[in-house]
């Protein structure tokens, strides 16, 4: 079965991994990504880099953009404190229903909420729809051209604090351009590069890590 994709990822979750153990699902995931099904998961490399992101920031409110299957939904709610929310946004349908599954294989669904829409639309509810104030740490890992115009949705919406940090997939590969001349050009962002490796691949990537100076 699995026609698609991301069914045949979440079968290979539900087949070698435990229940309840995310660290196995998103290790499962890999395994196929790498042997099997190469995936547009923020993958093991630079997922360690993530991980150590996170667990310096230790986020109350995260936000992450492109659920995708939620490989990094699962990485990123497995590393927040109790009471600590992640609200991730997908805008392809097929894609959110894979990543419920996912989320909920790894026992995590209590600190995410899956959201679907285009971040456009989504972005400017944010504060009504879930009483925030502002996000702590955001992972942009969406459509590459959507980082820039998002980024200052975030900030015209009162949705980034001093202090918040942006952290952004694929700025070398596929690229974000554009994204890097923001962040790296504004007096308004503190930015830095973490090089890397495109998800089971060769190929170099990176993570761009922006603080938001208010
Ligand atoms: O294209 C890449 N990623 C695009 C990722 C796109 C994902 O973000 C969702 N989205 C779109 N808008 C929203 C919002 F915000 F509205 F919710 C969410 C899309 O439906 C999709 O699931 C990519 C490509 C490569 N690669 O090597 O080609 C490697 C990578 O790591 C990548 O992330
Ligand atoms: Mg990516």
């Amino acid at each position: 079965t699995g026609s698609t994709q991301p069914q045949r990822m979440l079968e290979a979750v539900q087949k070698n991994a435990t229940k309840g153990d995310p660290e196995s699902v998103f290790s499962a995931i890999d395994y196929y990504c790498r042997h099997k099904e190469w995936a547009m998961n923020v993958g093991d490399e630079k997922g360690l880099i993530l991980d150590s992101v996170l667990t310096e920031v230790n986020p109350s409110i995260a936000l992450e953009l492109g659920t995708y299957c939620g490989y990094s939904t699962v990485r990123i709610a497995r590393l927040l404190s109790p009471g600590s929310k992640l609200i991730t946004v997908e805008f392809n349908p097929a894609f959110a229903a894979v990543a419920r599954q996912i989320i909920a294989y790894a026992g995590v669904q209590d600190k995410v909420t899956l959201v679907e829409g285009p971040s456009g639309d989504l972005i400017p509810k944010m504060k009504e729809r879930f009483g925030i104030k502002s996000f702590d740490f955001v992972f942009l890992d969406h459509w590459k051209d959507r980082y820039v115009p998002d980024t200052k949705l975030l900030e015209d919406c009162g949705l980034l604090r001093k202090g918040t940090v942006l952290l952004a997939d694929n700025v070398i590969c596929p690229g974000a351009p554009e994204y890097l001349k923001y962040v790296r050009n504004s007096p308004r962002y503190e930015s830095r590069y973490f090089k890397s490796n495109l998800e089971y691949s060769k190929v170099e990537d990176g993570l761009e890590k922006s603080v938001f100076l208010g």
